[in-house]
This record gives structure tokens, sequence and C-alpha cells, in this order.
């Protein structure tokens, strides 16, 4: 595992290199300011988690960073290219090659079968090989054996590690998780989170994560805490057991 890094919100030296950058955004919602100069750089291969508590504009701050929401100020890079002020079609075309997305439900399509869910945005993309990077990418995310099952037929962690494959099968540059464990008991939880970092990784893409929980934390680079619309670095969150009180 990659020694946690105790940076800035920016990350490593900022540089063109940055995977995803941030830079002073505004995101405002009837009567609230969840995004108020916001800052993040994120490097290719880099991990970071974005706590904070329920409402505090987690998923909103993934939805921007995606241009799925326009920024009132400030701005949004995938690559160094602008997402926030791109035309819709650019902005979806970035997301389909550029940025793949894990939701806490997996968001599998019940239709289809899992190698056809996972190869389905290659397919889209015009890819070569769809079905081959999928069964690539299930083989690392160990579903091998599972492709012509149908989603419903999969458990809670089975289908998240489908939807990690599904993510990663056009290559994409950053990988945006949505409370990936929030629906998986801990065993599964900490399995789930170790694929998502492993496959990640291996792929070199850039990983950022909105959770709640301090395993999943702490399994990551860097933790940024989003308070009063900006991310804040925090320290590594411990997952030991507190030490026994002095008695
Ligand atoms: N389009 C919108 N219009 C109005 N309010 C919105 C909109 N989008 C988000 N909000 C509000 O902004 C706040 C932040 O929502 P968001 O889902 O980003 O928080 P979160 O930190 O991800 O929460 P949780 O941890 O519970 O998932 C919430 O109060 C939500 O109701």
């Amino acid at each position: 595992m990659a020694k946690r890094r105790t940076s800035p919100a920016g990350g490593r030296a900022a540089t063109a290199e940055q995977v995803v950058r941030a830079r002073g955004v505004v995101v405002e919602v009837p009567g609230r300011r969840l995004a108020d100069g916001l800052e993040l750089a994120v490097a290719p291969g880099e991990s970071v988690a974005l706590m904070g508590p329920s409402g505090s504009g987690k998923t909103t701050v993934l939805n921007t960073l995606a241009g799925l929401v326009r920024p009132a100020a400030g701005t949004v890079e995938i690559g160094g290219e602008p997402i926030g002020d791109a035309t819709p079609d650019r902005a979806a075309a970035m997301r389909l090659t550029g940025i793949g997305m894990v939701f806490q439900f997996g968001e599998l399509m019940p239709e289809l079968d899992v190698l056809e869910n996972v190869a389905l945005p290659a397919a889209f993309a015009g890819l070569d090989e769809a079905a081959d990077r999928a069964r690539r990418l299930l083989e690392r995310v160990g579903l091998v054996g599972f492709e012509e099952r149908a989603p419903e037929e999969l458990s809670g962690g089975e289908a998240q590690r489908a939807a990690i494959a599904r993510a990663l099968v056009c290559a994409p540059r950053l990988v945006l998780a949505d409370e990936p464990t929030g629906a998986l008991d801990e065993a599964n939880a900490r399995r789930v989170t170790a694929v998502l970092l492993d496959a990640c990784r291996a792929a070199d893409a850039a990983l950022v994560v909105a959770t709640h929980d301090p395993a999943v934390a702490a399994a990551m680079d860097r933790t940024l805490l989003l308070r009063d619309g900006r991310l804040h670095p925090l320290p590594a969150p411990t997952t030991e057991p507190a030490p026994a009180a002095d008695r």
C-alpha cells in the first residue's frame, strides 16, 4: 500500500499533470453555499477520501468534479481541460472515457448480465474489444465466473466489485466513488475498499471517495474534511482500537 501523504488540500506539488484540479469553486443551492472557494488537486494514482457530516456537500462536490453540477464561480479541470464550461456533449464525452463513477448501491442495469454491464461504457465509447476489457477487469476485482450472472444474483459486495470494474473499463484518469461501502458489512467494506484501491492504482487513475467510514479513509493516501465549503487536510484516521484507559 502506498504511503500516506500529509499534503494540503491541493495535494502533491500542483503541476500540469494533476488529473483533476478545482480552483476557487463556488457551488450554491437555494439558501446555502456548499462550496466556497474550494481547492483540490489529485495526481495520477493518488487516492483521496472526502469526509464531512451528512449534508455537508460531499456528493455535490463529486458531481461538480464530474461536470454534472456547474459551479457559480471557479474552475474544474480534468487532465487540464475545463469541464464546467464544456458543452453538455463534450462534458458527457469527457465523463464517458475520462471519469469512472461508483455509487453506493452499484447501480448495475438489471436487464444485462455482469459482463455486459461492465463492457457497456466501453461499447458506448466505441473502444475495441469491450468484452475482453471487461473480462480482464472482472478478473482483477475477483469476479471470474460471474460473467453471465444477473445483477440480482450478486451480493452487495459482488455488485460493488462489478461496479468498480465498470468504472474502470474505459481506462479513465479519474474515479469518483460516492459512499461505495455505505451499504456493506465490515468485511465486505474492507474487501471492496481494497479492490477499489488496487484497481485504481493498477490503472494509475486518481481516486476521490466520499465516505463516512474512517476505515475507508484510513486506506486512502489523504483525507480531506469538507467544512464551510472548503477542503481541510485531516490527519490519518486511526482504525485501531483505542488503548485501554489507565486504571
Ligand atoms: N440541487 C439541489 N437543490 C437544493 N438543495 C440541494 C441540491 N443539491 C444538494 N442540495 C442540498 O445540499 C446539501 C448537501 O447535499 P449532499 O448530498 O451534497 O451532501 P452529502 O455531504 O453528500 O450528504 P450525505 O453524507 O448525507 O450523502 C443537502 O442539504 C442537500 O439537500
